[in-house]
């Protein structure tokens, strides 16, 4: 063994993930991947140390997901005192279930000859069907105390290790109270089996959901003390009024990029629309490609309702154009129609933040593009102008600005009260700016996607000039409930 030889070998090549499905005489593969990340299991470095040639298979049977760990190398290093190779097994071993430490021939004989795969069908109810490229994919749900939805569960549990930044898998030992909570939504692609004896569903990925109890007061009445006789009525968990809240979600990535994460969700968002006690779907830390996924599903939701009742901002709120006095506040409900949006938002359980995010996207989406800095707008032309600009477009342009502003300040308020006048004007112009970049890409992305409305803004011109501190103040009695309920990265 060679002084200073590198006995250290990247974590995320040396996992190799792999669907199998049974072949002619021995299980084939189907698809192969490497994680996203390795450091729950291996550390933040996500290093192994003491092998050469160092390959961990971890196979999974396309339907029933029953797992495998295949451990290989070329050579390993030998301990020195303390210095000794990772061990292996002992590493992997919280994060996989015991079924999986078999050995390969058993295993592969399992997956071969299973005798229940000819009949398997996913766990639950089946909620969904759609076709992709003339392939056929179902989505089932199951509560999460149904043991067939646990036993899936409990295999696939490792995959959120590797691909949900700092996702942890569920304890499913939990009480049956709880686990009731938890609806998991199954995708599986519907194949023509491989052998005869072979099963028909292929795992495309999943999503676990849970009810989240929401507290509402019915402010029209007073509270009173009542007398009540004891014991009290047993409380369903799945009669109470709930959020759903998705707190993993995962397509494999094989199958990425091809509308399944969109089917899933919707499917889910459905599943809310048609249960009566749940009030909003809410989302668990989602990451930048869950937001880009939720945006642009629910701005497609979304927009028809916006176009039926002809939301759009208002360029002379209140008649402040014509008026010769500059506004102090943001006139919000005079800009847009503040009820029926709270209606929508309602209807469609949305929860607050998202629903504004969507909003502020739509807007945007019905100033012409030529009047939005994405199309090369005179920003410094209106700063002066502001809410007296000549042309509407520009006058709603500067509007949308100060409604996305105002809701950014009362989300960070805290943060900038702390800051100078001039410092806090600066950073809420920056995020607004980020806000609305991050909308144009999404924006773009839907470009060509999304039906023509019937009513195309008009493009015009602008000019003009003024001057007017930022007014961030609201004349809108908002509705506080829930507005920050989902943990979100995103402003
Ligand atoms: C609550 C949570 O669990 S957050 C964690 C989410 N899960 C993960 O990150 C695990 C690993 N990743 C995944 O499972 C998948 O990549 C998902 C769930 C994020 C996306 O699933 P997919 O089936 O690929 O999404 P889908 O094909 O429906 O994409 C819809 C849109 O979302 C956006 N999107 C999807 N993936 C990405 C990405 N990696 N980066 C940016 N945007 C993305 C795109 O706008 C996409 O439309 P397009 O493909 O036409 O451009």
């Amino acid at each position: 063994m060679a002084v200073g030889e590198d006995w250290s070998c990247d974590a995320n090549d040396a996992l190799h993930i792999t669907v199998v499905q049974p072949g002619d005489t021995k299980p084939k593969t189907l698809s192969t991947f490497h994680p996203q990340f390795t450091y729950p299991i291996f550390g933040d470095d996500e290093q192994i140390f003491g092998y050469k040639g160092l390959v961990i298979r971890l196979r999974f049977a396309a339907h029933d997901l029953r797992p495998h760990v295949h451990i290989s190398y070329d050579d390993r290093f030998k301990a020195v005192d303390d210095t000794a190779a990772t061990d292996l097994l002992g590493t992997l071993k919280p994060f996989i279930p015991e079924e999986a430490l078999i050995n390969l021939p058993e295993y592969e004989k399992n997956v071969q000859e299973d005798p229940g795969a000819k009949d398997f069908s996913p766990p639950g109810k089946l909620v969904y069907s759609y076709d992709v490229n003339e392939r056929n994919y179902e989505i089932w749900a199951g509560s999460l105390a149904n043991p067939a939805v646990q036993k899936i569960l409990d295999r696939a549990q490792v995959l959120v290790s590797l691909f949900i930044e700092a996702g942890t898998p569920l304890d499913t030992d939990d009480p049956e109270w709880s686990l009731e909570r938890w609806t998991v939504f199954f995708v599986y692609e519907k194949v023509k089996p491989t052998t005869p004896t072979a099963s028909s569903y292929s795992i495309v990925g999943y999503a676990t959901t849970y009810r989240y109890w929401m507290y509402q007061r019915d402010r029209s009445e007073t509270p009173v003390v009542k007398d009540v006789a004891f014991p009290l009525p047993e409380l369903k968990i799945s009669e109470l009024p709930a959020r759903l809240r998705i707190a993993q979600f995962l397509i494999l990535p094989s199958h990425h990029r091809s509308g399944h994460g969109t089917h899933l969700y919707t499917t889910i968002h459905a599943f809310c629309l048609a249960d009566p006690t749940i009030t909003e779907l809410t989302v668990e830390d989602p990451n930048e490609a869950f937001d880009a996924l939720r945006d642009s599903a629910d701005f497609c939701l979304l927009r028809p309702e916006f176009l039926k009742h002809n939301v759009n901002l208002n360029p002379d709120p209140n008649g402040i154009y014509s008026g010769k006095k500059r506004p102090t506040v943001v006139p919000t409900n005079a800009l847009i129609p503040t009820q029926t949006l709270r209606e929508v938002r309602t209807a469609f359980k949305i929860e607050a933040t998202q629903f504004a995010h969507i909003l502020e996207m739509y807007l945007l989406s019905q100033i012409p593009k030529s009047h939005r800095l994405a199309g090369g707008t005179n920003l410094a032309r209106l700063l002066i102008k502001k809410s007296k600009a000549d042309n509407p477009d520009d006058r709603r342009y500067y509007w949308w600005r100060m409604l996305t502003k105002q809701r950014l300040y009362k989300k960070h308020r805290e943060l900038l009260d702390e800051l100078d006048l001039t410092d806090r004007v600066e950073k809420l112009d920056d995020t607004v700016r980020n806000v609305e970049e991050g909308y144009e890409i999404t924006l773009g992305a839907l470009e060509g996607r999304l039906p023509e409305p019937e009513d195309e803004p008009t493009e015009a011109s602008s000019s003009g000039r003024g001057k007017r501190k930022l007014a961030v103040s609201d004349d809108e009695d908002e509705e506080e409930n829930g507005a920050e309920a989902a943990k979100r990265p995103k402003v």
